[in-house]
């Protein structure tokens, strides 16, 4: 088997993510390419995006998503829309399915290059968070930081995307809060099983709110897509906004729409940065120009 295969370096809102063609491969990305790739300067991602063939029927590709500590996850929604921009330049073709741990999702690419991504149905149970302990009010679950008589972030609303999150509520700056410090703390919380991106949200008005998030695997990024998704229908759910908002994160704003159907549907941009090829099982790789 070809031991190099193609990627491309993107970024959604600033969210790095590497794309890596699998197609017509029975491989997979290994967790020490991931991190391998993920040291690296110019390589230095937050997500991948594996592209995989599926026999699944209406189905285009499966997708399979490893955070930067070679962890894997359920969903990426800035990654998803970084797979269609490539895979729409690369087809033609401007709407697609695939399937990923968290299930099925259709995207398209609008004429305007924005990019749409129906994420799903968000999950409230508090044991399909999956939270440790029976919560069934998960709009604010028993959950603090800082001094018990003053705790600092406390109270967060959690949900599934297809991965777990948990997003607290502030009134001020959401810059003038910790998360570096809090972040880890808060992701390897016994109360998540399978650790949690944390965000912390401030809401603007009843469409607009600013947010920003420590990402299970990752850390600080300037976007995530999901929790996009997570704080938007946490706020609706708990009427602090409508079902259709914007959600402006470090790297740029995403509109989430909370469909009548159930769907969360969100919508944003997605950049090609440069391309190459890499080993998959290594994560050794060279650029474009040098590979031509
Ligand atoms: N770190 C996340 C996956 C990527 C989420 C984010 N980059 C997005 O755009 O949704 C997790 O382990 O659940």
């Amino acid at each position: 088997m070809e031991p190099m295969v193609p990627f491309a370096k993107m970024n959604g809102l600033g969210n790095d993510i590497v794309v890596i063609d699998m197609r017509g491969r029975s491989d997979a990305v290994t967790a020490e390419a991931a991190i391998a790739l993920a040291s690296g300067e110019r390589t230095g991602f937050d997500q991948i995006m594996a592209i995989h063939d599926t026999e699944i029927h209406g189905v285009d590709y499966r997708i399979d998503i490893l955070n930067r500590d070679g962890t894997r996850a359920q969903a990426c929604g800035n990654g998803t829309r970084c797979v269609v921009q490539a895979l729409a330049s690369e087809t033609g073709r401007k709407s697609f399915t695939f399937k990923t741990l968290a299930g099925i999702l259709n995207a398209e690419e609008h004429e305007d290059g924005l990019i749409s991504v129906d994420m799903g149905v968000p999950e409230f149970r508090w044991d399909r968070i999956p939270l440790a302990e029976e919560f069934f009010d998960t709009t604010r679950i028993e959950l603090q930081i800082g001094p018990i008589d003053a705790p600092l972030l406390h109270s967060p609303s959690v949900m599934s995307m297809g991965n777990p999150h948990a997003i607290f509520w502030v009134k001020d700056d959401v810059w003038a809060h910790d998360l570096e410090r809090f972040g880890p703390l808060l992701e390897n919380h016994p109360i998540f099983p399978e650790r949690a991106n944390i965000s912390i949200a401030r809401v603007i008005d009843a469409s607009t709110m600013d947010l920003r998030t420590w990402e299970r695997g990752v850390g600080l990024t300037r976007a995530c897509g999901s929790a996009a998704c997570a704080a938007a229908v946490s706020a609706s759910r708990t009427d602090r906004t409508g079902r259709v908002v914007t959600v402006n994160l470090p790297g740029g704003p995403l509109k989430i729409d909370w469909r009548a159907n159930n769907h969360v549907v969100m919508t944003g941009p997605a950049e090609w940065e440069f391309s190459g090829r890499v080993n998959p099982a290594t994560g050794g790789w060279l650029a474009e120009e040098a590979v031509a």
